[in-house]
């Protein structure tokens, strides 16, 4: 049996997906083509095209009398493509299309079965309104991409989350507040840190400008209410933008 890979890999740019893989594995056994196995990141026209040439080859394993080639494939297409349905439905309930972080519903399960210690951070992009108003709401669009990515990288086993708009949550299962303030330092001036690069309409150029969040923060013993906490989470995060944004802030 020979099983040759086929890898294909494409880099879609100023698309919110930043590459899209394909692998095609044909499973030759003897001289004949007995399963094609595919795998892709993201559905895209490569997908669409793959799927057209297994009908393809279908139709002609078919006509050519290979009916036991037919019939196999057959099962193995459809296996994957419930496969392929099972995974995307997952992905569109759990994982934001735009950020492709954690969606709201993600967050609202994960505070089904909270521990007794746990932290909220809510984080807000500073002024994200006049950003949309000057550059446009697909340049919004890829910076709440980039912001979102930035704060996946958040250490001390956070998980962020899309909240919803320009709002995510960040959420600590025990660990103190001195565990984690260093780390959610470190994740501000990541964000202060990156390089945006718009397009000056009035020079006619392109320049960098500087993309700042806002965060508050509350610990749970703040409150047996876990909607309390998010509500004093949320008014440290208000404390931090009328402090002049740009910085955390713990609900005392
Ligand atoms: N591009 C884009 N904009 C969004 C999205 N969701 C929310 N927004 C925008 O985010 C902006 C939020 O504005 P405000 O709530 O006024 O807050 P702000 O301008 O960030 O000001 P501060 O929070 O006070 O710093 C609004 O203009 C929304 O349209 C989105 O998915 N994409």
């Amino acid at each position: 049996m020979d099983i040759i890979f086929f890898l294909n890999e494409a880099v879609l740019e100023g698309q919110h997906y930043t590459w899209s893989s394909v692998l095609l594995i044909l499973i030759i056994v003897g001289c004949l083509l007995s399963g094609i196995i595919h795998w892709w990141q993201s559905a895209n026209a490569l997908c669409t095209s793959i799927f057209i040439t297994q009908v393809a080859l279908l139709i002609v394993f078919y006509i050519v009398n290979v009916k036991e080639q037919a019939s196999l494939l057959m099962s193995g297409t459809l296996l994957i493509w419930v496969l392929y349905l099972l995974i995307e439905s997952h992905k569109m309930a759990y994982i934001d299309d735009l950020t492709q972080i954690n969606s709201r519903r993600a967050l609202n399960e994960k505070l089904l079965a909270l521990p007794k210690n746990y932290i909220v951070v809510m984080a807000d992009i500073d002024h994200f309104k006049k950003f949309n108003d000057t550059y446009g709401h697909d340049m919004g669009d890829s910076v709440l991409y980039r912001v979102a990515q930035e704060l996946a990288k958040v250490e001390q086993g956070g998980k962020v989350f899309r909240y919803g708009g320009e709002e995510f949550t960040i959420l600590f299962f025990n660990k103190q507040w001195s565990d984690i303030e260093d780390s959610l330092e470190h994740l501000r001036e990541s964000v202060q840190n990156m390089k945006v690069s718009v397009f000056d309409v009035k020079k006619g150029t392109q320049k960098n400008v500087q993309v700042t969040v806002s965060m508050g923060a509350c610990e749970s013993q703040s409150s047996t209410d876990s909607e309390q906490i998010f509500k004093f989470a949320d008014d440290a995060l208000y404390k931090a933008k009328r402090n002049g944004r740009n910085r955390i802030e713990l609900k005392k």
